[in-house]
């Protein structure tokens, strides 16, 4: 077989924050085999860990639908590599690498058309007192005519972003989830629990003064501070119960390369120090960022109008190690690859509430596409 048609390399599992980096080769690692709900995942987790001894890690990817009875039939099980990692820092996990990138094309998807009358039946429904906050998303399918060289994009996914988490989650079928998220969804660094919730946002500008001025009004809109402490008060209602005393910060513009974001730091400080970071974010996800609120009833609406699963896209992504700590991020601005590297699906979503308005929303998404559209080199 000719280089130029030789099948592509499966790349490692990377997680690579702004300071530090984790790589995991799978192919020296072990797949925790998904038991389904949130304790019983956390407890394989643990119990894989303990078995493994030495400076392992637990890594990978959580889908949407995780432990959702009746939920999406297609959703894939959680993929949980556990192995020894090389920690480096984010040069070292995603350098740039040589080769010619293929070209990509929009084949498949949800428009903003259609977006726009998905929202406005989600307006509907919440007048209706259907639910208070739904997290609509849609779905692009991109094609390309080579093989995806998925540590170029991973290169440019964090040259792009600097504060972004650039993750790649290897998957069993030869498909790869990948993606640049800026939302933590929890960390644990011994007794201390740290979360970051995004909610409410507004698209970036080119020109400054304008920029500047929408990072103001997204700072002063009621509708997005709304939306946001949705997520927020559900945050520290699921944290309580783990922990001595919960602290919540003010809510503060967080910058993205593409759409201003409210975020509000959460800390905690752990009852029982047993308690791993992957129970946390299990008992988290899916925070109202991701899947609306009251979650039941808003999930199964945005599942209805999306009419699709979700996959991996808005579970979560990151790693624990054996003494409980590590850092779970909100899988957004991501991406699933599959297995011919020649097919990608795109998802981004935003918070509907009442007072929210279709069109808006439809610029919204263009702008979080954006990320990875943007590391594809795909222009319009
Ligand atoms: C759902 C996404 O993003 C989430 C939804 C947000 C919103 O509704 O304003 C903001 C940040 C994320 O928590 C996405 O990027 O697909």
């Amino acid at each position: 077989m000719s280089a130029a048609h030789a099948a592509p390399t499966t790349p490692p599992l990377i997680l690579a924050g702004p300071h530090d980096a984790l790589v995991l080769d799978p192919r020296a690692a072990v797949a925790v085999s998904d038991p389904g709900g949130p304790d019983a995942l956390a407890d394989a987790v643990d119990r894989a860990l303990a078995d493994h001894g030495g400076p392992a890690v637990a890594a990978g990817a959580v889908p949407f639908d995780h432990g959702r009875v009746g939920s999406d039939a297609q959703a894939p099980p959680a993929r949980i590599l556990v192995g020894r990692p090389r920690w480096t820092d984010r040069d070292g996990a995603l350098p740039d690498v040589p080769g010619h990138a293929p070209v990509w094309r929009r084949v498949a998807g949800v428009g903003g058309l259609r977006h726009a009358r998905r929202v406005a039946r989600v307006l509907d429904a919440l007048a209706g007192g259907a639910a208070e906050k739904v997290v609509l998303a849609r779905r692009l399918d991109l094609a390309a005519d080579g093989p995806a060289e998925v540590r170029a994009l991973l290169h440019r996914l964090a040259r792009r972003d600097p504060a972004a988490t650039v993750f790649c989650v290897p998957l069993d079928d030869g498909g790869v989830f990948l993606g640049a998220t800026p939302e933590l969804l929890v960390a644990r660094t011994g007794p201390q629990v740290t979360a970051h919730p995004l909610a409410g946002s507004l698209p970036r500008s080119t020109d400054p003064t304008e920029d500047a001025a929408r990072a103001r009004r997204l700072a002063r809109s009621d509708k997005d501070l709304r939306e946001h402490a949705y997520v927020v008060d559900d945050v520290v209602q699921t944290l309580r119960p783990w922990c001595t005393h919960v602290e919540v910060g003010e809510p503060t513009v967080v910058r993205t390369e593409r759409v201003w974001h409210l975020g509000t730091p959460v800390t905690g400080r752990l009852r029982d120090p047993g308690t791993g970071a992957t129970r946390l974010a299990l008992a988290l996800h899916p925070t109202p960022a991701v899947g609306g609120t009251p979650t039941g009833p808003a999930v199964a609406l945005a599942r209805a109008v999306e009419g699709r699963g979700r996959g991996y896209y808005a579970g979560a992504v990151g790693w624990q190690d054996a003494s409980g700590d590590g850092r779970w991020y909100v899988a957004i601005r991501s991406a699933h690859l599959a297995p011919d590297a020649r097919r990608l699906t795109l998802h981004a979503g935003g918070g509907i509430v009442a007072g929210s308005d279709p069109a808006t929303e439809v610029t919204e998404t263009d702008a979080k596409l954006r990320t990875v559209l943007d590391a594809l080199e795909v222009r319009s």
